[in-house]
């Protein structure tokens, strides 16, 4: 496949890495405004920044490239972007985390926090570990977790906060970030009551998972048309 990598940081390496050791090629390895032409590409993939994601979609979307995103920060305009995928008969798939691992992760949790919701003693927190040059917070993946739970009927909302915190209104679940060294990634679900604690965690020991899964998503994705979720590509939900 001849790849358009749109966003040449961390992942876009890792991703570049691991395609051309299966003998993908890639065409554009964009890592500024500087202009550039889709001609003879497969499929694009968009590790970037929150602000040009949005762009490089349009783009894909104008130009009838197949766009996997896993950009995070950008998701005030996920309803937009749809909407234009579908006007443009368009193929997309995001997912604020394309790990296996993460993915089985949001199944559980899920599945848990439907267990959860007739103990409503039990409340819930949230803590995301990473990296300290993340530029956002909370991370992608904790605010899709934590829809997975309100999903579940007891918590309406989500909130940031500084530390586990008690005075949290009952139906928002609250989550701490961390911004440590190198984290690559770092997630951990805790329900707690007087009786005992349960916790729900996933750790990235490197960014290979991330960048394996958006490959496996971009190659599924060629020859599709419509909005998918890694879930889809991985056949679990
Ligand atoms: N969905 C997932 O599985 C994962 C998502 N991410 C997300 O991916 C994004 C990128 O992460 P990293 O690669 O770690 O960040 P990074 O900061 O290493 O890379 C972002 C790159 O975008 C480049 N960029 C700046 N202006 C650009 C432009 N006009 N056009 C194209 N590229 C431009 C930057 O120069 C930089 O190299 C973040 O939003 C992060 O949260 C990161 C890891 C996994
Ligand atoms: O910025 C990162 O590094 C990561 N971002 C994603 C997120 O915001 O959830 C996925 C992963 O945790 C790494």
């Amino acid at each position: 496949m001849k790849i358009a990598l749109l966003g040449y940081g961390k992942m876009g390496q890792a991703i570049e890495k691991i395609a051309l050791a299966q003998g993908h090629e890639i065409v554009i390895k964009k890592d500024d405004v500087a202009p550039f032409s889709f001609e003879g590409v497969d499929v694009a993939i968009d590790f970037s920044l929150p602000h040009i994601a949005v762009s490089h979609i349009t783009r894909c979307f104008n130009e009838g490239i197949p766009i996997v995103s896993g950009t995070t920060g950008w998701l005030d305009q996920y309803e937009t972007m749809t909407t234009l995928c579908k006007e443009k008969n368009g193929s997309f798939i995001y997912a604020s985390n394309f790990s296996i691992g993460v993915n089985i992760f949001f199944e559980i949790n899920k599945k848990l926090a439907e267990y959860m919701a007739p103990h409503p003693s039990y409340k819930v927190s949230m803590e995301e570990i990473h990296h300290t040059q993340k530029l956002d917070a909370p991370s992608g993946t904790a605010i899709t977790l934590a829809e997975g739970i309100i999903a579940a009927g007891t918590y309406t909302n989500w909130k940031e906060t500084e530390s586990d915190s008690n005075t949290m209104e009952a139906h928002t679940i609250p989550i701490v970030s961390k911004r440590e060294g190198m984290v690559p990634g770092t997630h951990i679900i805790t329900y707690k009551n007087e009786i005992d604690t349960l916790q729900l965690s996933h750790e990235a020991h490197s960014r290979v998972g991330f960048a394996q899964g958006a490959l496996v998503a971009a190659l599924w994705l060629v020859g599709k048309k419509g909005i998918f979720s890694m879930a889809d590509v991985l056949n679990i939900s």
